[in-house]
């Protein structure tokens, strides 16, 4: 992606009775740059950590990656298609998971049912729908007959990266897979990544919080901060002399890890 750009428009919400009714009536609106001049390339089968503070802009670039949003400025290939033309054999070589809203659609459904779900909207053969659930059964501790709606969050979470899995995308943008997750599911998920990465040589983007996670499966860094790039290049050069800002903001990143 090139020179990538966004901005939002957000309605200005000031304080008090007054000025919510005043709102009603007159809306103002402030734009928010997510996204200033972002630019990087990455090669196939690379796993890439995407760092940030809150705020940073990093959803942002995955939603426009993944074909979610419409970025203001820049250009953007992915596969060799641009994402937010949404073609359809473009949304089927790529996956985006979000730890925050792993599994959508009916909650009723059971996990059976979303991944069945998933193979007609995928277009995915049977006999090879069979042979990766299986992998993904045993990989993922899958209990097909539960509701989704009964799913502990780390459950949800390993359902979703098997509803992403099921029609075995080239491309995956996990953002956050480890939110909320206590220590075990998040090195259960991490574990699991790393596995799935090193048997489909799978190109991967992953956001996240927790320092380890990154540390464990990314050779690569991109950081980000205030829409901008603050550093991109190998996780061991990452050093004081190299950025010493792009250090500060790691360093303040693994606070928050403790
Ligand atoms: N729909 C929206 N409308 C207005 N502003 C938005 C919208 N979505 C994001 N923003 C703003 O764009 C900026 C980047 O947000 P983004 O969610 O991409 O950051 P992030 O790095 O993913 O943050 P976090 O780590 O908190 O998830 C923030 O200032 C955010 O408030």
């Amino acid at each position: 992606m090139d020179e990538l750009a966004m901005s939002y428009r957000a309605p200005v919400r000031n304080g008090g009775l007054r000025a919510a009714l005043g709102s009603l009536v007159r809306r103002e609106y402030k734009t928010v740059q997510a996204l200033d001049q972002v630019s990087f390339t990455i090669g196939k089968g690379e796993v890439v950590g995407f760092i940030g503070p809150n705020g940073a802009g990093k959803t942002t670039t995955m939603k426009i990656l993944s074909g979610i949003l419409h970025p203001t400025a820049g250009r953007v290939a992915v596969l060799g298609d641009t994402p937010w033309q949404r073609r359809a054999p473009f949304l089927k070589r790529i996956a985006f998971v979000r730890g925050s809203q792993p599994v959508g659609g009916s909650q009723e459904l059971t996990v059976m049912d979303s991944l069945e779900y998933q193979r007609l909207l995928y277009d995915v053969a049977r006999p090879d729908f069979r042979r990766t659930l299986d992998e993904l059964q045993q990989l993922l501790d899958l209990q097909l007959d539960r509701q989704l709606r009964a799913l502990s969050l780390g459950e949800r979470m390993r359902v979703g990266l098997a509803m992403a899995l099921i029609y075995r995308p080239e491309v995956l943008f996990l953002d956050e897979p480890s939110i909320g997750l206590d220590v075990t599911a998040a090195a259960q998920i991490r574990r699991f990544i790393a596995d799935h990465v090193r048997t489909t040589g799978a190109t991967v983007l992953l956001t996240s919080h927790y320092v380890a996670d990154v540390t464990s499966l990314c050779e690569r860094l991109i950081l980000i901060d205030q829409g901008k790039l603050a550093y991109d290049g190998p996780f061991a050069e990452l050093s004081a002399r190299l950025s010493p800002y792009a250090a500060d903001l790691l360093e303040s990143l693994r606070e928050e890890d403790r």
